[in-house]
């Protein structure tokens, strides 16, 4: 007997990567459900590949497109639209659900494939990042394991099986970071910062919406706070480590002084690989680390100045509560905007501070809470952009 998977997102880096992964694994595996969003072209071409039982597609215009693109021999497939069909799709009982959708949107379908107890492999961080208070004991009360594809997750998560039997073996989680394209730009250069720029990502090609964060050292602050949450690690516990090569994906020290690396090229393939076959390693072509070609591995702290989203994404960390959920919907709405030309790079952390101090407060007490939180913040996020006051802010901080 086959595993069956569904993919949350197969259009997108992660998805289609998955896609790849699966190919390599088809003895082992079969596509149960895909669901994308607006690109109906790469679609079709999964469909017609892979199979599935069940798709579904960002909206109706969507929908009718897809229709047209697919052959008239396809075998028949149901057609979902919207987040009830991501829910659908996350519902239906693939045994491994993989989360790769960008942003908050993961929410319902993610906590949909918790409550059925289905393992999820988890590239959807913004998800744990708003919902984890209430997902991580969703997911031990429901039996629903959570393997992480994310690659610092990953990296800890294999050196985290170096841990041994005893218990409260682990004193810190170093997160490493690449330090994105602005590392060695000064305060003033950032000013000028160009989407072209930002997008230029010097170690992993990615969706556009994670590499603005790696720009900003947004991701790194939502990875932080996904630590937290997969390895139910203290803040303090946490570090962040600049290591510009991309090789060491993440360590973890261990309270005898010990420190357990994970190292391997910057390829999305070898966590995605890991999270679907966990625990079993199975074999991989291609590429391989070579520590003689590999001249210096270099490290350096983070400046929390010139990037002042890690710091305003450990401040939401600590304070817990729908403090992670509103830095979130904030960050989202002004890369968005960024994205579209509508505000400058150095006001991204700005528009995610003023909508925390506006708007964080209190604790949510269902998923329900917590996607009214994600929207209202949106709101406040979009009011703020709209004011327009972030061209009287000048430099930031
Ligand atoms: N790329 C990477 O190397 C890594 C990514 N991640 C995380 O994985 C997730 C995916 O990243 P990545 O693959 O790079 O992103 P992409 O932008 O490449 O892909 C996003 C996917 O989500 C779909 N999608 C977007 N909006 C909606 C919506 N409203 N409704 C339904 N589907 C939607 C897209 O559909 P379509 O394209 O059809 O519109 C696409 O399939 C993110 O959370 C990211 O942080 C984590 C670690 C590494
Ligand atoms: C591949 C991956 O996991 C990304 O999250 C990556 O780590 C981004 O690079 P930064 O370290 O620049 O954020
Ligand atoms: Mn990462």
């Amino acid at each position: 007997m086959t595993t069956s998977i569904t993919v949350l997102g197969s259009t997108g880096v992660i998805g289609t990567l998955t896609l790849e992964v699966l190919e390599g694994l088809s003895e082992q595996f079969h596509v149960f459900a895909l669901t994308a969003g607006q690109n109906m072209e790469l679609l079709a071409k999964q469909i017609i590949a892979t199979r599935p039982e069940y798709v579904s597609v960002a909206d109706e215009a969507a929908r009718q497109r897809l229709l047209t693109l697919l052959p008239p021999r396809t075998p028949s497939v149901e057609i979902g639209i919207g987040t009830p069909g991501l829910v659908a799709a996350a519902d239906l009982p693939a045994d491994i659900v993989v989360s790769a959708v960008v942003g908050a949107v993961g929410l319902l379908p993610t906590w949909a494939a918790i409550n059925r107890g289905a393992t999820i492999a988890l590239a959807n961080k913004e998800t744990l990042v708003a919902g984890g208070d209430l997902i991580m004991p969703e997911a031990a009360k429901r039996g629903a394991k959570i393997v992480p594809v994310d690659s610092e997750h990953s990296a800890i998560f294999q050196c985290l099986e170096a841990r041994g039997t005893g218990e409260n073996a682990v004193s810190r989680l170093l997160v490493t970071a690449s330090g994105g394209p602005f590392r060695t730009w000064h305060a003033e250069e950032l000013e000028k910062v160009t989407v072209a720029d930002a997008l230029r990502h010097p170690t992993w090609s990615m969706g556009r919406k994670i590499t603005i964060d790696s720009a900003t050292l947004m991701n790194k602050g939502l990875e932080v706070i996904e630590a937290h949450h997969l390895f139910d690690a203290p803040y303090d516990s946490i570090e962040v480590v600049v290591h510009p090569q991309s090789m060491i994906h993440s360590m973890v020290e261990f309270v005898d002084g010990s420190i357990v690396a994970q190292l391997g090229l910057p390829d999305m393939r070898l966590p995605i690989q890991y999270a679907l076959t966990y625990p079993m390693r199975h074999p991989r072509n291609g590429k391989r680390l070579n520590f003689a070609e590999l001249s210096t591995l270099t490290f350096e702290a983070p400046d929390f100045e010139r990037f002042p989203a890690l710091r305003l994404a450990y401040a939401a960390g600590r304070a817990g509560g729908y403090a992670p959920c509103v830095l979130n919907a904030a960050n989202e709405v002004a890369v968005h905007a960024f994205l579209a030309g509508e505000l400058p790079y150095r006001a991204i952390p700005k528009v995610v501070e003023e909508t925390l101090q506006r708007h964080a407060i209190g604790h949510p007490q269902s998923m329900d809470d917590l996607v009214e939180m994600d929207v209202a913040s949106r709101l406040m996020a979009q009011a703020i952009l709209q004011e327009g006051r972030w061209r009287d802010w000048g430099s930031y901080p």
